[in-house]
């Protein structure tokens, strides 16, 4: 399977954006609203990236009791969009509630279960008494989220790999955590790849923000990356 690039938009306000997406149009296919600009603009933000011709990933990150994660699902089903987060450590019941719920609401969304965020790292797990490694910790959430019916997940493509052993064939996996080579380090992202290491590694779809929008030439940016990708 090709792995696909998705940008987060990850700016302050929709005048930063629009250029940045005029730009970008025809390059890629997949554009990530998060909570900056979900936050800042709504849902007509979405409907607006959505109406330029962008398929949405809408990141939301959804981690509440079962039924108010629910509810909010089925608030955002009729939005134009095509992949939707929650946090796999909401545990079974939430998972299934909003499974059933997009299930009813809109069945050709994407459902993500977000395991352990790319910032995360053996330091910081155990401070919320999380003993184990990363790695074990996403495979257990994992292996919840897709037992409670989520047919993608999102990790660090460090575990892409192991992953793909343990769950079923057809699961989505969408990787953060993307640093061409040459540009790791300094920021948030612990577990990180480069863009090719990670399709190589099973990756379905990569997300990538700042090593395109912080670069000089947004543009050629994007394109070093899917040849990157293509290469793999
Ligand atoms: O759910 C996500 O998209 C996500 C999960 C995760 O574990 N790590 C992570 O970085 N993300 C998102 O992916 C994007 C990564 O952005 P950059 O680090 O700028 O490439 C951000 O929008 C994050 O919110």
């Amino acid at each position: 399977m090709p792995c696909d690039l998705i940008l987060a938009l990850d700016v302050p306000t929709r005048e930063e954006a629009a250029p940045i997406l005029r730009q970008l149009r025809g390059e890629l296919r997949w554009v990530k609203i998060g909570l900056q600009m979900f936050t800042a603009y709504g849902p007509d933000y979405v409907k607006a990236v959505a109406d330029e011709g962008f398929n949405i990933f809408l990141d939301l990150k959804l981690h509440d009791i079962p039924n108010t994660v629910a509810k909010a699902v089925e608030s955002l089903a009729p939005l134009p969009i095509g992949m939707l987060t929650l946090h796999a450590s909401g545990g079974r019941e939430m998972m299934t509630y909003a499974r059933k719920a997009q299930l009813a609401s809109k069945p050709d969304l994407l459902l993500l279960g977000v395991t352990v965020l790319t910032s995360m790292d053996a330091t910081g797990l155990c401070e919320l008494g999380v003993s184990v490694s990363p790695e074990s910790q996403v495979s257990r959430l994992g292996q919840l989220a897709s037992d409670s019916g989520l047919t993608g997940l999102v990790c660090s493509p460090l575990e892409v790999s192991m992953l793909r052993k343990h769950l079923p064939a057809g699961i989505q996996l969408v990787t953060p955590g993307i640093r061409p080579a040459g540009e790791a380090g300094g920021d948030d992202q612990k577990r990180i790849m480069t863009p090719g290491d990670a399709a190589r590694a099973g990756s379905s779809y990569i997300v990538v923000g700042r090593p395109i929008l912080k670069a000089k030439d947004p543009v050629a940016a994007t394109r070093a990356i899917l040849a990157d990708l293509a290469s793999a």
